[in-house]
């Protein structure tokens, strides 16, 4: 049984407070708006779906708790969280147009625990008896509602009896691979292996590596994708070494007004999740830092998009559009 990331409970949000995993699993809840923008700038919730079910449920907050606003003013303060994944943007504007916004946000998220099981099935598909699976970052039932996007591929495939082994990159500089991934899988009873980021070309040199699976933040009409950083890296070496890289995503990551990837605003964040992260310093004192915590990896080096209306390949532009309308 999947465990709920976030959830509405009894008129506030709750949500595991994902930056103390995986030394404290703990809840935590959210009353109002600002405490919902707080744990989404602060990656207590993260995730793109597990983004946008915040944003949803903080924008009921924002209504219940304040007649001084309107929604469009809540939702541009909850927008301003985060600019990278579109599941944010796509939440707020869907909720708006409903009658009952607690009823549409809650709506979101029995259809995001469909749309992980449903990416599971159609990407276990893919996945050949003892494979070995290369992931980067989290995009496990922590960045969703409760199974995952990436990592529901592999609990999928598990729970099929396919024998699989993971690779998880541990995802600097918040270490959502070392924290979050491993744990999730160590959780199912999946066999994983933590690396550092520097090691992936070494694994794929070895052999180890028969396919790499990733999230997504947002994909572009042409299949360009954003994703945490170091997945263009990933994508890179995967080709150099003839392996498929896969994205996994709903069709509410597919963001269908941006023609390429070019146009995909890239989060930056603070100098010391670099140099002091988790508390330790690791370079000098006021060092410059240059932190993207996205990049966008080009269509052309992904093998396919899986996603709940099943599976996308090259071109995008078009097969992207007929999965959405399917
Ligand atoms: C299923 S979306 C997961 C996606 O979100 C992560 O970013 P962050 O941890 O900063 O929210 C990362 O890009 C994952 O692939």
């Amino acid at each position: 049984m999947a465990v709920s990331t976030i959830e509405w409970a009894d008129g506030r949000i709750r949500m595991i407070d994902q930056t103390l995993l995986p030394n404290e699993f703990k809840y935590i809840y959210c009353d109002d708006l600002p405490s919902t923008w707080e744990a989404i700038k602060s990656l207590r919730v993260r995730g793109a779906p597990a983004i946008g079910i915040a944003g949803a449920l903080g924008a009921v907050l924002g209504i219940w708790n304040s007649a001084a606003k309107t929604y469009e003013a809540f939702a541009a303060e909850l927008k301003s969280a985060r600019p990278t994944a579109v599941n944010l943007f796509w939440a707020l504007d869907r909720i708006s147009r409903t009658e009952v916004l607690l009823a549409e946000a809650l709506e979101i998220i029995a259809e995001d625990k469909a749309m992980c099981r449903a990416i599971g099935q159609h990407g276990m598909a893919l996945l050949n008896e003892n494979d070995t699976i290369l992931t980067h970052c989290n995009a496990g039932g922590l960045a969703t509602s409760d199974y995952g996007t990436a990592l529901a591929v592999m609990f999928s495939a598990h729970k099929a009896g396919k024998q699989i082994q993971v690779y998880a990159d541990e995802t600097r500089p918040l270490l959502q691979g070392a924290r979050l991934t491993t744990w999730e899988l160590m959780q199912a009873g999946i066999d994983v292996t933590l690396i550092c980021d520097n090691m992936a070309a070494q694994v794929m040199k070895e052999g180890k590596i028969q396919c790499v699976i990733v999230g997504a933040d947002r994909i572009a009409a042409n299949g360009d994708t954003a994703n945490k950083i170091g997945t263009y890296n990933v994508a890179i070496l995967a080709e150099a070494h003839g392996i498929p890289f896969y994205v996994a995503a709903p069709t509410s990551t597919l963001d269908f007004a941006l023609e390429t990837g070019a146009e995909i605003p890239i989060e930056q964040r603070a100098a010391e999740e670099v140099t002091k992260g988790f508390g330790k310093l690791t370079a000098p004192e006021g060092v410059k830092v240059y932190s993207p915590a996205f990049d966008v990896t080009p269509a052309a080096l992904v093998t396919a998009i899986i996603t709940e209306k099943g599976i996308a390949r090259a071109p995008y532009t078009e097969n992207l559009n007929a999965l959405r309308d399917s």
